[in-house]
């Protein structure tokens, strides 16, 4: 197969969908790999890097799209993108559609099959190609947290630790899943006074059992929000319902209960956010204030440490990205469920429920999708 592996374009985004040891896994099963010129530079990798491995680089995004048939990448395509997608082409990447509806209308009219990394999921109903991002956004929060608390930056100007003789900050976590529990590690590790709320008991009892004794659980639910958002210094976002918008367990209201300088970082940002008030921001300018309570939403925040984010992205998503080459998509998504559950909009039509559901579109079966011209040759069963 034909693999191509544009540079980001995002702001402050840099990372990238393949490394230079991905390449050469690709290369060694006889595919060919087509890497845009300085694609891998703001991870450290360079195009000579990429050469050796096996890589052409080309000089320009236009032509990795018009060569490739399946396209590896980090983020949503961008409107900048929209035109040079074609008509069948593979895009494995981050989409977060249920908070893109002028993305989802530009991929059904564009007829690309879109493999969501977001929702490949496993039968225990992990989400392989989301946790590696999540544990470097959640380990983030607590360190943009308490930036963004210092006084300079329009914060309470209170140290997460405390020091001896004086308290603490006080954290307030939502959501107990891998996000949430990097970000409480993080915030006790700090010396922060942490509580992790969700709806979920099992993971509150996995987490009373290992966290430190400055990490206490409490079960997510409107009353208990409301009284622990009047004295919580940093407030983190963290909760998720796979594919579908995230539900918004902070109101507008609760924001005067709140302590002027009070900072929320909504991770959960790219699936529309869990603060009402909430609305997405970049690295360049990451925050904003609504009644002296500072907000940081940035969608790509492992996009500023694209050292780690790079390798740990790219260490979960080769196995698939390999699978796909071999197989091809339809093969590769009826062979393998949780790749199946990836596939959110496939030549003009949704096939994921919570994309559906977000922008009240038609949902059409995935089998139906996976039947159509199931006309394949026996060496696409080839495998990885
Ligand atoms: N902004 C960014 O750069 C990044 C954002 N994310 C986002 O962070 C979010 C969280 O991701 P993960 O931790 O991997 O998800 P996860 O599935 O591991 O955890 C989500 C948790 O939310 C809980 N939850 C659901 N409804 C709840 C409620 N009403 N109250 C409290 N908890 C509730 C679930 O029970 C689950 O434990 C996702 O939207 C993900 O896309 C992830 C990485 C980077
Ligand atoms: C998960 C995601 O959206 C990101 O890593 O940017
Ligand atoms: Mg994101």
């Amino acid at each position: 197969m034909l693999i191509g592996v544009p540079k980001e374009i995002k702001n402050n985004e840099n990372r990238v969908g393949l490394t230079p040891a991905g390449v050469s896994e690709f290369v060694k099963y006889g595919h060919e790999v087509y890497v845009q010129a300085t694609a891998g530079e703001g991870s450290g990798f360079a195009d000579a890097e990429y050469e050796q491995a096996g890589a052409t680089i080309l000089a320009t995004i236009e032509e990795v799209y018009e060569k490739a048939e399946m396209i590896v990448k980090v983020k949503e395509p961008i409107a900048q993108e929209y035109p040079l997608i074609k008509e069948n082409q593979l895009l494995f990447t981050y989409f977060h559609f249920a908070s893109g509806e002028e993305l989802t209308h530009a991929m059904i009219e564009r007829k690309a099959v879109c493999l969501a990394y977001e929702t490949v999921e496993l039968s225990n109903r992990a989400l392989p190609l989301l946790i590696p991002m999540s544990e470097v956004a959640g380990r983030m929060a607590p360190q943009e947290g308490a930036k963004y608390l210092e006084k300079p930056l329009k914060g309470r100007g209170i140290l997460l630790g405390g020091v001896p003789g004086v308290k603490p900050a006080e954290v307030l976590v939502l959501g107990a899943g891998i996000v949430g529990t990097q970000a409480a590690k993080i915030a006790a590790g700090l010396g922060a006074q942490v509580t992790v709320m969700d709806i979920n008991l099992n993971r509150l009892r996995e987490l009373d059992d290992f966290m430190p004794k400055n990490v206490t659980t409490q079960y997510s639910n409107e009353y208990n929000i409301r009284a622990a958002v009047k004295t919580a210094d940093l407030i983190i976002g963290a909760v998720l319902i796979p594919g579908a918008k995230a539900p918004h367990l902070i109101t507008r209201d609760m924001l005067k209960t709140m302590k002027p300088g009070t900072v929320l970082v909504d991770v959960a940002v790219d699936q529309g956010g869990c603060i009402e008030t909430c609305k997405p921001t970049t690295h360049e300018d990451p925050t904003y204030i609504i009644d002296d309570i500072v907000h940081y939403c940035v969608a790509n925040m492992p996009g500023a440490v694209p050292y780690t984010s790079t390798l740990a992205l790219t260490n979960a998503t080769l196995p698939y990205a390999l699978k796909l080459a071999s197989q091809g998509w339809r093969v590769a998504c009826l062979l393998n469920e949780d790749l199946r559950l990836g596939l959110n909009v496939v030549n003009g039509k949704v096939v994921y429920k919570g994309v559906a559901d977000a922008w009240g579109l038609e949902l059409t079966d995935v089998n139906q999708v996976l039947n159509e011209n199931t006309m394949f040759e026996e060496s696409t069963f080839m495998t990885v």
